[in-house]
């Protein structure tokens, strides 16, 4: 039987709880190297970011995984876990086998390597605009930052900073707020652990008082770092990148959303808890049931910071930052990071961020030109078909991933089991597939058991998953934002990918902002796109792509005249400190103009 049918075999799209029938063998397990996904049912998330990797913080899921490095209950240090005493930061021995499973090796092609076009991010322009703007680091040193964590960054075979994180180190370090708009898979992740984890690590533990560390011990978790974001696929990865820079350290990450069982999270977060990355809704819930007090908080991060300040989120968050024991936005730090930020969502934002830098990373909330991007004209009947001749035509697109999104759940289900049906090897995630079902999708993908995963905006955002070559728009999104998101899945990190959308009249609302996003990206505007925005315009008196245009986007909106007082600003123009690049744009052109002059970015960028 060849592989492939093998591959089959073990994929019932269908089924729910399938993984428990299935003889399907994750890699890491054929060589023996542990647990991770489908043992741990949840409880730390290792599944669905792990690429395989087992959890080393593990309390009761390490004992599960027969890896219970902590020796019992009781708060204790983890395997590679140091510890801070006396005020003196006492990191844990090296331990080979630890790193090998967290930061794998060169080789591995399940870690993601940095692609061709990596070097050329000295052209990306950049801006921050705030008063007394640091200046970048350009290197990985120390200080600023701590030479453990220079350490981790070294086994995670990073060797310098990407744009991004030039900035966000020394603004950090130096103490200051930051909302931080980069382009997606440009390291945004290292963005803000690198340098909250570098102060901590120096800082140690805030003190506990008496009566909260006997509470502390008997119920609940006090987080020095709180990093929140929308789904329990990102909180995961975050997660486990936490892991590895936190290697050695005093500190223990931990991570809970929902789907997965509340009483494992509770048991892992008495542990002991100095970084905390989760969901909204089971925090909420945690914290109503008194498990976590966000009292100690030095560090609030908000990973795709608009998504999580939008309609859906907002409320929960509100509640979570004023509504609970959190320090003020005066006594916390507070980070904000997305690869989109609309004008209306940083008017919100800035209720929880004080005298903050605003950084653009990349032209204004735009999409990499790593991604090549395809416009098709396809009526809604010829989808299928068309997405066929697609799958069997590019040798490219078959040796890599292919995520395909599409609007609803049902046609998530529909559209994967059709692929199968067709002999091509698919599977699919949405929200509502169980926890064990995204978990086992998303494995079965990131394995390349299933190369083709039909997903809906759950996958969107975030997910850092290497190999994907192709991203396929099947149903486009309703929002300009989201397209960004979801194709900035593939071409991460230097690498390259391509992007296909099928458009129709139907996605009539999208495509001015299509047409823009096209146009940054020096991409090829097909002239069907054209004729159907001339239409649009028509027919409507003018079709916007998604919340405020695509100028409001990627740019800080203090500097709009009618906000004042105005910011000073400090424009780098590239990565390195090269000529300007920002300067006027539709929707700023009434800003006072600063040192800035507009230019084409004519090099490659990510
Ligand atoms: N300094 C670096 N050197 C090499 N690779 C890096 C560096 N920083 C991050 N990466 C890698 O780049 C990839 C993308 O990083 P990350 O997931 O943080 O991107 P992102 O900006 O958060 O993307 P998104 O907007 O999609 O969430 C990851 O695989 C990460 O390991």
């Amino acid at each position: 039987m060849s592989e492939l049918e093998d591959s089959m075999n073990n994929l019932n799209v269908n089924e729910g709880g399938r993984q428990s029938k299935s003889n399907y063998v994750p890699p890491h397990r054929r060589n023996g190297q542990g647990s991770s996904a489908f043992a741990n049912n949840g409880s730390r998330g290792g599944g669905f970011g792990g690429r395989g990797r087992d959890n080393f913080s593990a309390g009761r899921g390490g004992g599960r995984n027969g890896m219970n490095f902590r020796g019992g209950r009781g708060r204790g240090p983890t395997r590679g876990q140091g510890r801070w005493v006396q005020g003196k930061h006492v990191p844990a021995p090296k331990d080979e086998e630890l790193e090998l499973k967290m930061f794998g090796t060169p080789e591995d092609p399940s870690f993601q390597s940095s692609g061709l076009n990596f070097d050329n991010y000295d052209d990306i322009p950049v801006e921050a605009t705030g008063e007394d703007v640091p200046e970048p680091i350009t290197q990985f040193t120390s200080p600023p930052l701590d030479e453990l964590l220079l350490e981790n960054i070294k086994l995670s075979r990073f060797t310098k900073p990407t744009p991004v994180q030039k900035y966000s180190v020394p603004i950090v370090s130096n103490h200051r707020d930051l909302m931080a708009c980069a382009q997606t898979g440009s390291g945004k992740t290292g963005g803000f652990l690198f340098p909250v984890l570098s102060e901590c690590f120096q800082t140690g533990p805030a003190p506990i008082e008496v009566e909260s560390e006997t509470v502390f011990r008997k119920h609940r978790a006090y987080p020095t770092i709180l990093v929140m974001a929308p789904t329990r696929e990102l909180v995961s990865q975050i997660y486990d990148e936490a892991k590895k820079f936190a290697y050695r350290s005093w500190m223990r990450p931990c991570v809970v959303y929902g789907g997965a069982n509340i009483r494992d999270q509770m048991e892992d977060l008495i542990l002991g808890c100095d970084l905390l990355v989760a969901t909204p809704g089971r925090l909420s819930d945690l914290l109503e049931r008194g498990k976590i007090s966000l009292a100690k908080i030095k560090y609030l991060i908000l990973d795709e910071a608009d998504r999580m300040l939008d309609m859906g989120f907002e409320p929960q968050i509100r509640h979570i930052v004023q509504g609970c024991d959190m320090p003020s936005v005066n006594e916390r730090h507070t980070l904000m990071f997305s690869a989109t930020f609309p004008r209306d969502i940083q008017l919100l934002a800035k209720d929880f961020l004080k005298d903050y830098i605003f950084l653009s990373v990349g032209r204004v909330g735009s999409t990499s030109e790593n991604i090549t991007q395809r416009v098709l004209s396809v009526e809604d009947d010829e989808k299928k078909s068309v997405l066929l001749d697609i799958l069997s035509s590019s040798d490219d697109i078959k040796e890599g991933l292919t995520l395909i999104f599409v609007e609803t759940k049902r046609m998530a289900d529909t559209l994967s089991h059709f692929l199968v049906t067709r002999n091509f090897p698919a599977t699919s995630i949405h929200g509502d597939r169980t926890q064990q079902e995204r978990e086992h999708a998303l494995h079965l993908f990131k394995s390349g058991a299933a190369p083709i995963l039909v997903a809906t905006a759950v996958a969107a955002r975030g997910l850092d998953i290497p190999n994907v070559t192709h991203v396929v728009n099947y149903d486009l999104p309703a929002d300009i934002d989201d397209y960004v998101h979801r194709i900035g899945r593939t071409g991460r990190a230097g690498n390259v990918g391509i992007a296909t959308a099928f458009v129709n009249r139907g996605n009539k609302n999208l495509i001015k902002g299509l047409i823009e996003l096209l146009t940054e990206a020096n991409q090829e505007v097909p002239q069907f796109l054209s004729a159907l925005s001339r239409e649009a315009t028509m027919g409507r008196g003018g079709a916007r792509g998604g919340r405020g245009g695509r100028n409001a986007y990627g740019k800080d909106f203090r500097r709009s005249s009618n906000y004042p007082p105005q910011p000073s600003s400090q424009t780098y123009g590239r990565a390195n400190g090269g000529s300007g690049y920002f300067g006027g744009s539709n929707f700023y052109g009434s800003a006072p103009s600063s040192n800035t002059t507009q230019q084409s970015s004519g090099s490659d960028w990510w």
